[in-house]
């Protein structure tokens, strides 16, 4: 595993000027780093404070020192992080007597975590989980990211890894001892069987690959419909904000615009699009043709309708929300709606959000987080799916033929969690982080 050399430090909390400024430091000369700017020495894993000087002894700040001896660290090596006054000449005095001191530089982004990954402290599962938590915007963000970075997925795959472990380990016994009476007959039967069902279960489990981009990405709404009628209004109704143009000349709205919402704690994607209807206008056309690839796109597209107008003879998508708008206007359309609302009198917006949030939810399971994020786990849970399905289909070839198909299985498991031929991945990985994480 990873032996550094070199001790790096940065800055760990947010931007200053702030109440706190963290600065960690990590690697082998934290012990020299102590010596040099605490002013007397700290016992491990407990809050001390302290004066922090430079070397001459010029006082740079009064703050909390607290010191993690490796390998009982975040990344594994020893640790020390100075909890100081969070103005920018102090982080700035204290950076620069850090660089000054031999060994040191400042970390570069996700450096860190990388150690820590390096060091077998955490997976890859486990880090990007840490990725998603800091960034995490949303209540089910949140959740997911904890289930991550918690090691909930880690435990699942580990799980099917010795199932895969266990089916080889039954297959070689049977081809080292074939006559033996005390080893059934029916041995690899047990392990066929099983592999069946773990394959069902994987596949269920990738199933859910959807709903963990729904979650972490976000659910993709889509608002759709003629032009006029009041798409822009309602995008802008839905998020309090002025953020579309509205005017009562059709064709107003040209590019796709996108804004965030957050329903029952999900992070929902709102797009506002051109009103669909033929044109030989060059930039409409552009923006009708943007719009209907923003539908195709969509997880859910709510297609709006002025009642008050004449209906509107296109065909929505039939999967498609379909709102009727206007309403504190005369009706003339007598279609049925799922939510009827208007940005007028604000009547029906509640509904929408809650129509929008019900969608949604059908398409999210309602209790376990463990699910996949990533293209790179999906790819992989396909990958050990075929490598699984051949070996159990190819009943004809020998076993040691079939076992090592189980094996490939269970490497393909292997690099979603980062324990086998991961290093292409990595700067991938930790490229998500920004630096001080
Ligand atoms: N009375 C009333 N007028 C509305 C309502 N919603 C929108 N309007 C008006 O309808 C006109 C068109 O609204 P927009 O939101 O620009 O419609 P749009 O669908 O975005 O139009 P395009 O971008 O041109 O396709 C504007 O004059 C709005 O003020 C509503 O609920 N009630
Ligand atoms: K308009
Ligand atoms: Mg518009």
């Amino acid at each position: 595993m990873g032996e550094f050399t070199e001790t790096i430090y940065a800055l760990s909390s947010g931007a200053v000027p702030a109440g706190l400024a963290v600065i960690r430091v990590s690697g082998p000369k934290v012990a020299d780093v102590m010596r040099v700017m605490v002013s007397s020495a700290v016992p491990p894993r407990s809050t001390s404070l302290r004066t922090i000087r430079t070397r001459n002894g010029a006082v740079l700040d009064n703050g909390l020192v607290l010191f993690f001896p490796g390998p009982h660290s975040f990344t594994g090596e020893d640790v020390v992080e100075f909890h100081l006054h969070g103005g920018r000449a102090v982080v700035s005095a204290v950076y620069q007597e850090l660089s000054s001191l031999d060994g040191l530089r400042q970390a570069m982004a996700g450096e860190f975590s990388r150690r820590a990954f390096e060091n077998g402290k955490l997976d890859l599962l486990e880090i990007e989980g840490l990725a998603d938590l800091i960034s995490a915007e949303t209540e089910m963000q949140r959740r997911l990211a904890l289930e991550y970075s918690s090691g909930g997925l880690s435990t699942l795959y580990e799980s099917w890894s010795q199932r895969l472990t266990r089916g080889r380990a039954l297959i070689e016994a049977e081809l080292d001892f074939p006559d033996e009476d005390d080893v059934p007959g029916s041995v690899s039967d047990q392990v066929w069987s099983d592999m069946t069902a773990l394959v069902s279960e994987i596949r269920q489990h990738l199933g859910m690959a959807k709903a963990g981009e729904i979650i972490r990405d976000g659910f993709k709404v889509v608002i759709a419909g003629l032009p006029n009628a009041g798409k822009s209004s309602l995008m802008n109704a839905l998020v309090r904000r002025d953020i579309a143009i509205v005017t009562d000349i059709a064709g107003t709205t040209r590019d796709v615009l996108s804004t965030d919402l957050d329903i029952d704690g999900f992070l929902v994607k709102l797009y506002d699009t051109a009103g669909l209807r033929e044109t030989e206008e060059v930039v409409e056309r552009e923006g009708i043709r943007r719009a209907r690839s923003a539908m195709e796109a969509a997880d859910l597209v709510v297609y709006v309708e002025d009642m008050s107008a004449p209906t509107d003879e296109r065909s929505a998508p039939s999967s498609a929300l379909r709102v009727g708008t206007k309403s504190d206007l005369p009706a003339i359309s007598s279609r049925e709606y799922d939510v009827r609302i208007s940005v007028e009198t604000s009547a029906g917006l509640d509904q929408l959000r809650q129509a929008i949030g019900n969608r949604l939810r059908e398409m999210v399971p309602a209790h376990s987080l463990a699910i996949p994020t990533r293209a790179r786990h999906n790819d992989s849970l396909a990958e050990c799916i075929l490598a699984i399905e051949r070996a159990i289909v190819n009943d004809h070839v020998d076993l040691d033929l079939r076992a090592e198909d189980l094996r490939m299985a269970g490497t393909a498991l292997g690099r979603i969690t980062g324990r086998v031929d991961v290093e292409n991945l990595l700067d991938v990985i930790f490229g998500e982080f920004c630096i001080g994480k």
